[in-house]
C-alpha cells in the first residue's frame, strides 16, 4: 500500500465534551506500530453505548475522543509482529479483544480478555501508551480500542477478526456488537433450553437479537417488555411471542409477569441499562432456578439491589459483554451464520447515512424509531 508507513490524514467524527455535537474533522492517523492494524473503515454503525460515554456519564469516558465501535473494514496496513492478518483482509474491529494467551483467555470460563484491556479503557495504545489519532499535533483519545467513527483507525492485533471476504461490509458490520451480544447473552451465558419461558425487557437491537437468539434456542414463550407499544409489531418478525407493556399496569411489572407465567420465567434479560428494570427483571424470574442477565449498561453511580432471599432462594443474576462471545475466534464463525442465512442482520437497519450526518444518526437514535443506523464511511 503507497501509504503504509506514513501518516494518513482522513476524516473523522471528534467528541470534544460531552453531549456537544461531533464535529467531522481532518484527523491525522499515525502509522501502526509492532503487535497493531491500521484498518479502512468502510461501514459503522452507531451503539447506544457510544451514545452513553458520549453523554458524560461513562466512567471511562475521555475527550476529546473518536467514537465507534460497531464497524468492518479492510487492513490498510500492519505493524512489525502482525502474523495473523495482512493489507486487503477483510475485517471486524472488536472492542473485547481475546489475545489467546493472558489468564482470562486460557480460563475457558470467559470471553475477557485482559491484554491490551488498561490501555482501551484509557483512550491508548499498549506500545508506547500514545494515541495514533492527532489534530495538528493534538492527541484525540481512542475509544474502547476500536475507533470506528474515523475513516482510518488503528487497533491492537488482538482486537480484530478477519471475515469471509465475500461478505457484505455495510452489513456485517453490525457483528462487531449489539447482535453477537443479544444472540450470545441466549446461547452462551443463558444457555436456554428448549421449551424456556423467556422474558426480554428493553426491544432494541440488542433485545431483539435475545428473541431471535431465544427463538432459535426453542424457547416456548419469548414475552417482551417495553414502554413503546410501537416496538411489538416489529419483535414479531424476531420471535417475540406476547407483549406486555409495563404503562398498562398498575401493579409492579415483575408482579405482572409472575402472574402471566404460573410462578415466573425462567429465563430474563435485561437490555435498557436501567437499574430499577434489573431489579424487575431478577425478580420476574422463577423461585428455584430463574435466571436473569444483565446486557443493559448502567451509568456511573448507579448500583443494583434487591432482597438477597431472592437469591437465597434460588434465582441466579449474571451479566454478559459481547454475549460471551470469543471474538476473534467466534465472529467470522457469526458472518459464516449470516451468510448461510441462519442469523439475521439486514432487519436491524433501519437507516443508512454517511459520515458526515453522524449528528442526524445520533438523533434518529435517539428518536425510538432506529434500531441500527449504517453509515457509510468515505462518498
Ligand atoms: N453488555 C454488552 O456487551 C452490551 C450492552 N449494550 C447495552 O445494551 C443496552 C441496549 O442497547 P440497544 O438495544 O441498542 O438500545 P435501545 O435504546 O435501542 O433499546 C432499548 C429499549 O428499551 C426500551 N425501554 C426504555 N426504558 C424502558 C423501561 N423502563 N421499561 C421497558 N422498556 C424500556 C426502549 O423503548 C427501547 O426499545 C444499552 O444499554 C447498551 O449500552 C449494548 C451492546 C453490548
Ligand atoms: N466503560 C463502561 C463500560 C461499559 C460496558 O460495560 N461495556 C460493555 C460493552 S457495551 C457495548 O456496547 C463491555 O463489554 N464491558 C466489558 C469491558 O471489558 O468493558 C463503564 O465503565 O461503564
Ligand atoms: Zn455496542
Ligand atoms: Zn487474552
Amino acid at each position: 500500500m503507497a501509504t503504509a508507513g506514513k501518516v494518513i490524514t482522513c476524516k473523522a467524527a471528534v467528541a470534544y465534551e460531552p453531549n456537544k455535537p461531533l464535529v467531522i474533522e481532518d484527523v491525522q492517523v499515525a502509522p501502526p506500530q509492532a503487535g497493531e492494524v491500521r484498518i479502512n473503515i468502510l461501514f459503522t454503525a452507531l451503539c447506544h453505548t457510544d451514545a452513553y460515554t458520549w453523554s458524560g456519564k461513562d466512567p471511562e469516558g475521555l475527550f476529546p475522543c473518536i467514537l465507534g465501535h460497531e464497524a468492518a473494514g479492510i487492513v490498510e496496513s500492519v505493524g512489525e509482529g502482525v502474523t495473523e492478518v495482512q493489507p486487503g483482509d477483510h475485517v471486524i474491529p472488536c472492542y473485547q479483544a481475546e489475545c489467546k494467551e493472558c489468564k482470562f483467555c486460557k480460563s475457558g470460563k470467559t470471553n475477557l480478555c485482559g491484554k491490551v484491556r488498561m490501555a482501551t479503557g484509557a483512550g491508548i495504545m499498549m506500545n508506547d501508551r500514545k494515541s495514533r489519532f492527532s489534530i495538528n499535533g493534538k492527541p484525540i483519545y481512542h475509544f474502547m480500542g476500536t475507533s470506528t467513527f474515523s475513516q482510518y483507525t488503528v487497533v491492537h492485533d488482538v482486537s480484530v477478526a478477519k471475515v469471509d471476504p465475500q461478505a457484505p461490509l455495510d452489513k456485517v458490520c453490525l457483528l462487531g456488537c449489539g447482535v453477537p451480544t443479544g444472540l450470545g447473552a441466549v446461547w452462551n451465558t443463558a444457555k436456554v433450553e428448549p421449551g424456556a419461558i423467556v422474558a426480554i425487557f428493553g426491544l432494541g437491537t440488542v433485545g431483539l437479537a435475545v428473541a431471535e437468539g431465544a427463538k432459535s434456542a426453542g424457547a416456548s414463550r419469548v414475552i417482551g417488555v417495553d414502554i413503546d407499544s410501537k416496538k411489538f409489531d416489529i419483535a414479531k418478525n424476531f420471535g417475540v411471542t406476547e407483549f406486555v407493556n409495563p404503562k398498562d399496569y398498575d401493579k409492579p411489572i415483575q408482579q405482572v409477569l409472575v402472574d402471566l407465567t404460573d410462578g415466573g420465567v425462567d429465563y430474563s434479560f435485561e437490555c435498557i441499562g436501567n437499574v430499577s428494570v434489573m431489579r424487575a427483571a431478577l425478580e420476574c424470574c422463577h423461585k428455584g432456578w430463574g435466571t436473569s442477565v444483565i446486557i443493559g449498561v448502567a451509568a456511573s453511580g448507579q448500583e443494583i439491589s434487591t432482597r438477597p432471599f431472592q437469591l437465597v432462594t434460588g434465582r441466579v443474576w449474571k451479566g454478559t459483554a459481547f454475549g460471551g462471545f470469543k471474538s476473534r475466534s467466534q465472529v467470522p464463525w457469526l458472518v459464516d451464520k449470516y451468510m448461510k442465512k441462519e442469523i439475521k442482520i439486514d432487519e436491524y437497519i433501519t437507516h443508512n447515512l454517511t459520515l458526515g450526518e453522524i449528528n442526524k444518526a445520533f438523533d434518529l437514535m435517539h428518536e425510538g424509531g432506529c434500531l441500527r443506523c449504517v453509515l457509510k464511511m468515505h462518498e
